[in-house]
């Protein structure tokens, strides 16, 4: 891996690492058809016209077809209403074809977003933000969706320090889809787990404490060196679009060429995460067909 990027800490490379998974995922995949006749199929719904959401969608598509499974891209106006994308995520859930569902978010105002996840299939929802996914995760529980992102996370971390068991884990955000979910999964691990939010009143004291620091903030620079106990391994989410000198650049939580100084290891941003979020969206879908066609007794393509 490459360490000159980063003087003191290991890079940790997200983007290979995710490059080995899909390329595994792909191999699934093709034994999927081979054996069975059935291609692992991704449906993914775009509502409205949100630039970043329409470019995250193309490539997701894009590296569903790459991996040789099929992709099914519905998408819906910014008026649509709530009905409009229930009546959607039914046909969906009915597809034989469709193993997985994604709805991109964020959604527009009008729809509740907690209705739509919860209407789709449990078992096709490999974002893993349905409640019964996020109540299985919650109760230890092995069988349910984990959701991408802290899935992503917590693989690379699991192939950066082999065990985590004992190790002390600060997890910066406490959203639904990243800080939650990767608090339960560090804690499935056996870590010691504190999860911080804005009411936190001393962030930097949880985390100068921490053998593992995950931030998913959406705070661009917020961790600084002086927040990082030395020889850390610290885990950047933030997608942060700023303005720089050299024009528009992606950042992450992290004041990268601060804490690279002083943390053990450090994923980059872009090239850490991002690419670890899709490869396990490919991941859950291909295990979400595996699931199918164990539950169906006359396969069909
Ligand atoms: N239902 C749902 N599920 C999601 O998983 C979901 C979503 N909605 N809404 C938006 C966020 C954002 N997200 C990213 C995935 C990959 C990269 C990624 O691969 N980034 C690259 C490139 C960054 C760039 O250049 O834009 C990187 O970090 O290296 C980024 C962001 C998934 N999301």
């Amino acid at each position: 891996m490459d360490r000159a990027a980063a003087p003191g800490a290991h890079l940790i490379d997200g983007k290979a690492f995710a490059a080995g998974l899909v390329a595994e995922v792909a191999a699934d995949a093709a034994d999927m058809v081979a054996t069975h006749g059935v291609r692992p199929g991704l449906a993914v719904v775009l509502v409205g016209d949100d630039p970043a959401s329409a470019i995250y969608v193309r490539s997701k598509i894009r590296k569903t077809e790459a991996a040789g499974m099929a992709s099914f891209a519905h998408r819906l106006p910014a008026s649509a209403s709530q009905q409009d994308v229930l009546a959607l995520i039914e046909s969906l859930n009915r597809d034989p074809a469709v193993h997985g569902i994604l709805v991109q978010l964020p959604l527009p105002r009008q729809i509740d977003v907690t209705a739509v996840l919860d209407a789709i299939d449990p078992s096709k929802d490999v974002d893993g933000f349905h409640i019964v996914n996020a109540g299985k995760l919650a109760s230890g529980r092995v069988d349910g969706m984990v959701p991408c992102t802290p899935l992503g996370c917590l693989m690379l971390l699991k192939a950066e320090l082999g065990s985590l068991a004992g190790l002390h884990a600060v997890v910066i955000g406490c959203s639904n889809i990243v800080g939650k979910p990767m608090a339960r999964l560090l804690l499935r691990e056996k870590c010691t787990v504190v999860l911080t939010h804005l009411k936190t009143r001393d962030v930097a004291a949880e985390t100068r404490r921490a053998d593992i620091v995950v931030v998913a903030a959406g705070s661009p620079g917020l961790v600084r060196r002086d927040w990082i106990k030395p020889g850390a391994t610290v885990i950047d989410v933030g997608i942060n679009r700023v303005q720089t000198a050299e024009g528009p650049k992606i950042v992450g939580d992290v004041a990268f060429d601060e804490v690279s100084t002083i943390a053990g290891r450090i994923t980059p941003v872009p090239g850490g995460i991002g690419p670890m979020t899709i490869a396990c969206l490919l991941r859950n879908t291909v295990e979400a067909a595996r699931e199918r066609i164990g539950r169906t007794p006359h396969p069909a393509g």
